[in-house]
């Protein structure tokens, strides 16, 4: 039976729990700074099982001995921006609890595929690798399962289609700058350019890129968590399962798309080893420009880290 640990008590983390423990993988440890609130989800939780219908055994605590020899981490610890704020508002609350968080993973699980939720998620990600030591293939992020299921619930709606049958893709650094590719999204194998126009494409390509932000603005507290602690499943079953799905993930690019040593959201293999391969898909003159800049960005943040 597999253990995995989420970091992080919050509405990600909590309903990461939730989803996963429907799912029966194994063991949840759940952890967070603030004393009972770990327990008390948890305790709640493994009382809904009773209803449900799980057995999952799901631990709350606030000492990581506890997530001894996990087999996958998951963290969600830290601030969630709040409306005006970008994620790269972020940065500096949020790496000093990235690094004291990835130094406990280094220590009690370090055998583990860790999975960065907490944003800005391209950097974090980055200061997870640096602080674990990990090799890139067991250090990734969530980012692209989400940009891409809205830009799918975006498109389906539009075309008054099931979103089962919608194919979308987006890739790059998960803020202003992501892409989403309308001519590697699809409907039943159509290319979206052939189902819908210019100007329409471009209203959901924008509604995309801003899809966070359009939540954050509505809830005024806090940000997404349905969706996200969904694309975070999603990435633990297709691990879990060896399932080898390709799934866009924020992965340790080295060389991939010309460039190295930055994360950066692309479509990736994911198996028991974690990432197990990176997919190259061909983009537009303007789409190379736009990722070059992306990643630009990403760069310069990652220089400028105090780590
Ligand atoms: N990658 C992505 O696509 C997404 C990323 N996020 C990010 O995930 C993070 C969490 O979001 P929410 O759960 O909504 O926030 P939240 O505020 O509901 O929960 C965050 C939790 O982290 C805990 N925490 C803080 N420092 C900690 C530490 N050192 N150790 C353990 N726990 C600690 C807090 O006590 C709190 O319970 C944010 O940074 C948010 O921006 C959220 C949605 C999507
Ligand atoms: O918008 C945020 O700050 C949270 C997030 O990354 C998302 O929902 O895409």
């Amino acid at each position: 039976m597999a253990k995995i640990s989420v970091i992080g008590a919050g509405n990600v983390g909590a309903t990461t729990v939730q989803r996963l423990a429907e799912m029966e993988f194994g063991s949840i440890v759940l952890v967070d700074i603030v004393e009972g609130l770990p327990q008390g989800k948890a305790l709640d939780l493994m009382q809904a099982g009773a209803i449900v219908g799980y057995d999952t055994k799901i631990k709350g605590s606030n000492d990581y001995a506890d997530i001894v020899d996990s087999d996958i981490v998951i963290i969600t610890a830290g601030a969630a921006r709040k409306p005006g704020m970008s994620r790269a508002d972020l940065i500096n609350i949020n790496t000093k609890i990235m690094k004291d968080v990835c130094e406990k993973i280094k220590q009690y699980a370090p055998k583990s595929i860790v999975i960065a939720v907490t944003n800005p998620l391209d950097i974090m990600t980055y200061v997870a690798l640096e602080i674990t030591g990990f090799e890139p293939n067991r250090v990734f992020g969530m980012s692209g399962i989400l940009d891409t299921g809205r830009f799918a619930s975006f498109i389906a709606d539009e075309l008054a289609y099931s979103k089962r049958d919608v194919e979308a893709m987006v890739i790059g650094g998960h803020g202003d700058q992501m892409l989403p590719l309308p001519q590697h999204s699809s409907v039943f194998g159509t290319p979206l350019p052939e189902l819908l126009g210019e100007d329409v494409i471009a209203g959901l390509v924008e509604r995309t890129i801003h899809g966070g932000a359009e939540i954050v603005a509505l809830l005024k507290q806090g940000s997404a968590f349905y969706a996200p602690s969904a694309a975070i499943v999603q990435m633990v079953e297709s691990i879990l399962r060896d399932e080898k799905r390709i799934l866009p993930v924020s992965a340790y690019l080295q060389g991939e798309y010309g460039q190295k040593g930055i994360y950066f959201g692309v479509p990736a293999k994911i198996g028991c080893d974690g990432i197990e391969g990176i997919i190259e898909l061909e983009l537009t003159e303007e789409q190379e420009h736009a990722l070059k800049e992306s990643s630009a960005s990403i760069r310069e943040n990652i220089e400028d880290l105090d780590i």
